[in-house]
């Protein structure tokens, strides 16, 4: 982390303690890649741009690493080996554009400190002169992979065995574990199997890093699969090596109570990164507004998240930097950077 020494169990209590107690996650790195010109209709989504632009994602880090974030998540959401083999990638390559993904983000992290170590950054906001970075490696879930929105749903068909979802998932988990990052991110995970199939991988695979899982819901009350969300919780909480447990890609109108119901069944940190509150039209590959219950700007929320027991809180789709940034300052972290103009 940042350059300090550091025992991977202690990743996260660490991070917690330099930022005094509560630390900022980036927002959503995909559709901020599409702010910034990136056509993500295809299959592999935003592990596109691993392919077709490297320069951008890394803009994109440091624009979030500018704003405030003290975690960076990697491109590798829907960068799975399976998916670069369907477009004739060979494994090799496959294997390669997952270690490209972390390597993006660790270059970012350290054109960031280093600009923040010469005080690039003073006289716009104060330079942060000790500003603690992670990088974590995202894994997106099966669903993220079939392109088709299935993450919010978590329906696989009983053909999707807990044997099928390790068997998915364990080549990239182990890739990405020895890729330099310092953290596994599960995110987006919709059903309570995928989350077992995780943490079996993480123990089975001797992973030396650790995780957080982070599920998503559409209801407040349960993941999207309809599985309870105080079962995932449990699974996330059995595991030694997740260090946090939370809630991501969900509307924010649900942050508080989903907040409550985590809190019951674990002592890790907790870990929020709402989306905007925009629904996913998966056919079209775009977000469209919401119908119904409206979902303000939900930055004046994030004190109440913190009172109520999160401890790492972003944003995911359809979030800014300049989302992160009012949550860095409502956090009172102070070494979020003005913009230049
Ligand atoms: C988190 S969703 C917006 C990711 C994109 C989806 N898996 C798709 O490919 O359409
Ligand atoms: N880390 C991913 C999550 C998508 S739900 C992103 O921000 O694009
Ligand atoms: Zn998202």
């Amino acid at each position: 982390m940042g350059g300090t020494t550091t025992s991977s169990a202690d990743v996260m209590s660490d991070l917690l303690r330099e930022c005094g107690g509560c630390a900022v996650i980036d927002g959503g790195l995909a559709t901020e890649l599409e702010r910034n010109g990136a056509d993500l209709n295809d299959p592999l989504w935003s592990a596109k741009c691993l392919i077709s632009s490297p320069h951008l994602i890394r803009k994109v880090h440091l624009d979030y690493l500018e704003a405030g974030a003290n975690i960076l998540i990697t491109a590798s959401y829907q960068a799975t080996i399976q998916g670069f083999e369907s477009k004739g990638i060979s494994r090799e390559e496959s294997e390669n554009l997952l270690r490209k993904s972390a390597e993006i983000a660790c270059e970012a992290r350290d054109i960031f400190l280093e600009r923040c170590t010469k005080g690039c950054y003073s006289g716009t906001g104060g330079a942060p002169k000790n500003h603690p970075v992670l990088v974590a490696a995202s894994i997106g879930s099966y669903g993220a992979y079939l392109a088709d929105g299935s993450e919010y749903s978590g329906e696989y068909g009983e053909a999707v065995t807990l044997a099928i979802l390790k068997d998915f998932h364990r080549r990239r988990v182990q890739v990405l574990a020895e890729s330099g990052v310092d953290i596994i991110a599960f995110e987006t995970i919709p059903n309570k199997i995928e989350a077992q199939a995780y943490i079996e991988l993480l123990e089975e695979n001797d992973i030396k890093i650790p995780a957080w899982l982070s599920f998503n819901s559409k209801d407040g009350v349960n993941v999207v699969s309809g599985d309870s969300l105080h079962e995932c919780a449990l699974i996330a909480e059995s595991c030694n090596k997740v260090v946090a447990v939370g809630i991501n890609c969900t509307p924010p109108r649900f942050i508080h109570g989903l907040i409550t119901s985590v809190q019951k069944v674990t002592s890790k940190p907790i870990i929020i990164y709402p989306n905007s509150g925009e629904t996913y039209d998966a056919d079209r590959k775009e977000w469209v507004e919401s119908t119904g219950v409206p979902d303000e700007d939900f930055v004046p929320y994030v004190s109440k998240w913190r009172e109520a027991g999160a401890s790492l809180i972003g944003g995911c789709c359809r979030t800014t930097p300049n989302t992160i940034r009012a949550i860095s300052r409502a956090l009172n972290i102070t070494s979020a950077i003005k913009p230049q103009n």
